[in-house]
């Protein structure tokens, strides 16, 4: 219940990480079955102006893939590195999550895929979703896929599809396709449309599927099983992008969310949110100690109520802790 006692208040946790990670632009957060924090990143290669052409091609392939490890699994509490892997095999990554085996699902814009990849980092891919670099809009492309999230109970997989398809893909745990919803449009008042679907949480105390709608700035979320549109949370304070969602089910459902920079100027300070779900109302708002937020592209929350957020321009994954837990830490 600390988050109805007053002075409850999330603050960044500026001794941590322990250890120097050398990343570069950090895409994508997860969390494996303990609690370890995965974190998904870009090495030396970075989603600029150019990296793309008007048809959605990625233009560096000559710069092969990423050389560094992509994958890194670090201690959620010491910030020290347990585990890396995924080097040679992305060209830009986005989003990761784990399903109830700890194998890791990602996207890959710039190949416009989707793999599941066992933790072990072994070379074999054990689902292959998309053709290498070839964006598309059936059932078997993908245009710029932005996240998975996984159903632990059916082992069902969600793919957000994309920055250039505006659609939520659900298929079997084998990859097989089952249904897709959405279609794109800013038309920010109705549902099923999405501008960027870009983050996916998945809900499951409720069986629902929520969804950062970028530039709509605005979540919505869906009944998992049919994609039926359940509800819409908008705020404000959210100022016109919301660049990632996550859910946690304490006290009574709580979601997560951090904005981004409108494309019509900074409207709003850039900031995490922590809502109750069945309302939408905002219980709390946080940001960095002494930097600011430049671009926070996930964010993922421990069972402990601690949150990691991955900043895509400052390379950099910061971590927050309720002020209460803080300062038993102080004592
Ligand atoms: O949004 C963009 N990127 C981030 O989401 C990301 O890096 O994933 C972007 C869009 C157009 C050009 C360049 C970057």
């Amino acid at each position: 219940a600390y988050l109805q006692k007053p002075g409850y208040h999330l603050i960044e946790m500026t001794d941590w990480p322990e250890s120097d990670f050398n990343l570069g632009q950090v895409s994508g957060l997860a969390l494996d079955s303990n609690n370890n924090l995965v974190i998904f990143h870009r090495g030396d290669h970075k989603w600029g102006a150019n990296t793309f052409s008007n048809e959605h091609m990625y233009q560096q392939k000559h710069l092969g893939p990423i050389q560094q490890d992509t994958i890194l699994l670090v201690d959620p509490v010491k910030g020290s590195l347990l585990h890396s892997t995924g080097k040679n095999l992305f060209f830009m990554p986005h989003g990761i999550t784990t399903d109830k085996n700890d194998n890791y699902w990602v996207t890959d814009v710039a190949l416009h895929q989707v793999f599941k990849i066992g933790n072990s980092g072994d070379r074999d891919f054990q689902v292959v979703l998309g053709e290498a670099f070839q964006p598309g809009s059936d059932k078997y492309h993908f245009c710029q896929p932005t996240d998975v999230a996984i159903d632990p109970f059916s082992g069902n997989v969600f793919v957000s599809d994309g920055y250039c398809n505006s659609r939520i893909l659900k298929f079997s745990p084998e990859g097989k396709f089952i249904t897709q919803w959405g279609a794109g449009s800013s038309d920010a008042r109705r549902p099923l449309q999405f501008n960027i679907p870009h983050s996916l949480a998945f809900v499951p105390d409720q069986g629902e599927l929520c969804v950062a709608d970028r530039q709509n700035g605005r979540i919505q979320c869906f009944v998992a099983e049919s994609g039926e549109f359940v509800k819409e949370i908008k705020n404000d304070e959210f100022g016109g992008e919301v660049f990632a969602v996550s859910y946690a089910p304490e006290h009574g459902g709580l979601i997560y969310a951090v904005n981004g920079e409108s494309e019509y100027g900074k409207l709003a300070p850039i900031q995490g949110f922590v809502m109750n779900y069945s309302t939408g109302v905002i219980l709390d708002t946080f940001r960095p100690d002494t930097k600011d937020f430049q671009m926070p592209h996930d964010l993922v929350v421990a069972r402990d109520g601690t949150v990691f957020v991955g900043d895509a321009t400052t390379d950099q994954v910061l971590k927050f802790a309720s002020s209460e837990k803080a300062e038993h830490r102080s004592v």
